[in-house]
């Protein structure tokens, strides 16, 4: 028999929602998804009227959802903001190629200004020549502190304000549980942030607007709003480490859904006693971007690449960092050990 929107009571329900278990229609389910985005925004006050926010696009589902919620409440709400779409092009042939394609359909469809910046031009490498040369082991670390300085140096260039990006609950449930799993005290503290901006980090100010919505519940939305998307995924394989948390955060939630929220909530009231290290952030002497160390971890990788020694800001190196960039002269041992690749 039909179920009815628990909702409205009127339309036949089409789905029954991930998150809170209810049975809506369609135009029920929009709606309550939209608004739950909005009170996001609102309570957390992640914009201010007058703002340029760039949305950081991949052309995947979320920030494809991301950008198209983003317009929908800022015009429902007249939030006043300037909107455009900041895509990074890593330079990974057969996926970034394809993506981009998507976003810059995207741009047409919601008539917003786009800008794309690529790994080749800021940093001299693509990763399809990085993983040719560090192997398929530690590619995403390359790729992962890369891209967080290619959507600054993007959204520098277009003079924004903010930058949002479309992490969603489960990406937040899983870096909670992966910094528990690593006893990373420092990022267990930062990640569940809604916005870098409390964090005073001087960097462009970044949020995430999809912080409680469900992957799920995404992907329902972007499937019943027939959103263009892109769906594959990068063929330099996901970070293997993420994927056990991903893989432990889906048992969990098959037996208890509310498991994503629970984490979430668990990492934000969690208090880290004093005394406990905490980097301090300071500006790399090189580049001059945020860094807790004298050179960030973008320069210390690129010297790495531009040198031959792909393990060069991979690991626990950290002694030989000073004495590679002051170009004194390594031992033999620490020549091979910054030179192996595990392939
Ligand atoms: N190449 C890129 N250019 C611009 N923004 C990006 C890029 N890659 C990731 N982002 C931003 O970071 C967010 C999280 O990225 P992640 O790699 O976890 O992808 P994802 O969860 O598959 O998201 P999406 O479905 O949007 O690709 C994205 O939603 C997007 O806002």
């Amino acid at each position: 028999m039909p179920v009815q929107c628990s909702n409205c009571e009127q339309k036949r329900a089409v789905l029954k929602r991930p998150k809170t278990g209810h049975s809506l229609c369609k135009d029920c389910f929009f709606w309550a998804f939209e608004e739950e985005i909005h009170q996001t925004i609102t309570s957390a006050g992640l914009f201010n009227r007058g703002e340029t926010v760039a949305i950081g696009a991949s052309g995947g589902k979320d920030s494809t959802v991301l950008a198209h919620v983003m317009k929908l409440l800022n015009e429902r709400y007249d939030y006043g903001l300037k909107l455009l779409l900041l895509s990074v092009d890593e330079g990974i042939t057969g996926y970034r190629d394809d993506s981009l394609e998507t976003v810059k359909r995207n741009q047409q469809q919601y008539e917003l200004p786009l800008k794309i910046v690529s790994y080749e031009e800021l940093y001299g490498w693509t990763m399809d020549a990085i993983v040719k040369q560090v192997g398929l082991k530690n590619n995403c670390t390359f790729c992962g502190v890369f891209r967080r300085q290619a959507l600054d140096r993007g959204a520098m260039m277009l003079n924004v304000d903010k930058i949002c990006t479309g992490h969603n609950a489960d990406d937040v449930a899983e870096t909670v549980l992966m910094n528990v799993l690593r006893g990373d005290i420092a990022r267990l503290r930062r990640c569940t942030a809604i916005s870098t901006s409390s964090e005073g980090d001087g960097a462009i100010p970044r949020c995430k607007p999809l912080k409680y919505a469900y992957e799920k519940e995404i992907v329902l939305y972007a499937y019943f709003k027939k959103l263009d998307y892109f769906s594959t995924e990068c063929i330099y394989s996901p970070n293997a480490y993420r994927g056990h948390a991903r893989a432990f955060l889906k048992d969990l939630e098959s037996v208890r859904p509310s498991a994503i929220i629970d984490v979430i909530h668990s990492g934000e009231t969690l208090s880290v006693k004093e005394g406990v290290k905490m980097p301090v952030q300071g500006t790399c002497s090189r580049c001059g971007y945020i860094s807790s160390q004298a050179l960030c971890k973008s320069c210390v990788l690129l010297e790495g690449l531009n040198r031959g020694l792909p393990k060069l800001g991979i690991g626990k190196h950290h002694r030989l960092h000073g004495k590679i960039l002051a170009q004194e002269p390594l031992t033999e041992q620490e020549e091979r050990k910054l030179k192996a690749v595990d392939f």
